[in-house]
């Protein structure tokens, strides 16, 4: 019997499926989702199996994974409702979708773990923030939550009530990242540098520099103070960057992302 389920095999199925495959075989897998043909080819591609309805998947794994667009789970919920057994852990991926909202659509029952992982998982990078009620589980099914979040990047545990705060810290901020290293590749190409160069230049950079916030422990501030030399070429940008109000843009897309998150509910 497959032991993970997931309903939705799209962008972050397929990402969350990938680096699951590293620690489990392809038979402890299993997945449904819209499209037969796109089913199989994931099958021929990755060896785990796939079913029709969402009510067959859920029949057959003990771990569920809710991985349909928000707009998309008042649909599963009628297929799901009342059918989640009290064994089972439900884990969701949806932004805007409460634990309480969860349990509104599958049953009071049903035990839920929310969270918001994002597309590095893709390559093993992935970032999650996770909450779920301790008590609810026990320290084999905490084990196996924290495994399946860390086969494919990093987790951090959140108190629920910071969950749709978290969406900006891991879910979005990729596509604010490609953003940035597109936007500086552009302005290299403008100045001359091959685009390939320019994409794997800053691409490496924003590498290194996420690794020196996280291996040096360094404030970020000091770690931008040290690339600034006095009258350097760096200042001009900063400055110019500032001008053009960089840090208020990604503060506005915070609460965009913050405030998206209450109109997701069907
Ligand atoms: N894309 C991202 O970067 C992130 C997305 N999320 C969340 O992950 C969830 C999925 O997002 P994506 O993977 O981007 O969406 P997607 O649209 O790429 O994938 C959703 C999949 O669900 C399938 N589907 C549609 N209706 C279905 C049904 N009735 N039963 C079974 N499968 C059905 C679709 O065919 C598609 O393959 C969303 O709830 C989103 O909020 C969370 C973090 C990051
Ligand atoms: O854009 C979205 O709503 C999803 C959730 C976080 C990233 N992608």
């Amino acid at each position: 019997m497959a032991k993970i389920g997931f309903i939705g095999m799209g962008n972050m199925g397929t990402a969350i499926m990938r680096g699951l495959l590293k620690t489990y075989k392809p038979e402890e897998l299993l997945f449904t989702s819209a499209h037969e043909a796109k089913m199989q080819k994931i099958t021929e591609e990755t060896g785990v199996a796939h079913v029709s309805t969402a009510t067959d998947c859920a029949e057959q794994v003990k771990y569920l994974v809710l991985a349909v667009k928000p707009q998309v789970l008042p649909t599963v919920f009628k297929e799901l409702n009342g059918k989640i057994r009290k064994d089972q852990v439900v884990i969701s991926i949806a932004a805007g979708y409460a634990i309480a909202d969860l349990q509104a659509g599958l049953g009071d029952s049903a035990r839920i773990v929310r969270s918001m992982p994002n597309t590095p998982a893709m390559v093993g990078e992935g970032m999650s923030g996770v909450s779920y009620d301790e008590a609810l589980f026990t320290d084999e099914e905490k084990d196996v939550i924290d495994g399946f979040f860390t086969s494919f990047g990093k987790m951090e545990k959140v108190d629920e009530k910071l969950m749709d705060v978290v969406g900006s810290a891991s879910g979005c901020s990729p596509a604010y990242v490609y953003m940035f290293i597109e936007a500086l590749a552009d302005g290299c190409v403008k100045n001359g540098l091959p685009r390939q160069a320019a994409y794997k230049m800053v691409a490496q950079a924003v590498l290194g520099s996420a690794k020196m916030v996280l291996e040096t422990g360094k404030h970020p501030g000091e770690l931008k103070d040290m690339v600034c030399s006095p009258g350097g070429t760096t200042i001009e940008g900063l400055a110019a960057l500032e001008e053009n109000g960089f840090r208020g843009a990604i503060i506005k897309a915070c609460d965009a992302n913050f405030e998206k998150n209450k109109k997701l509910k069907g």
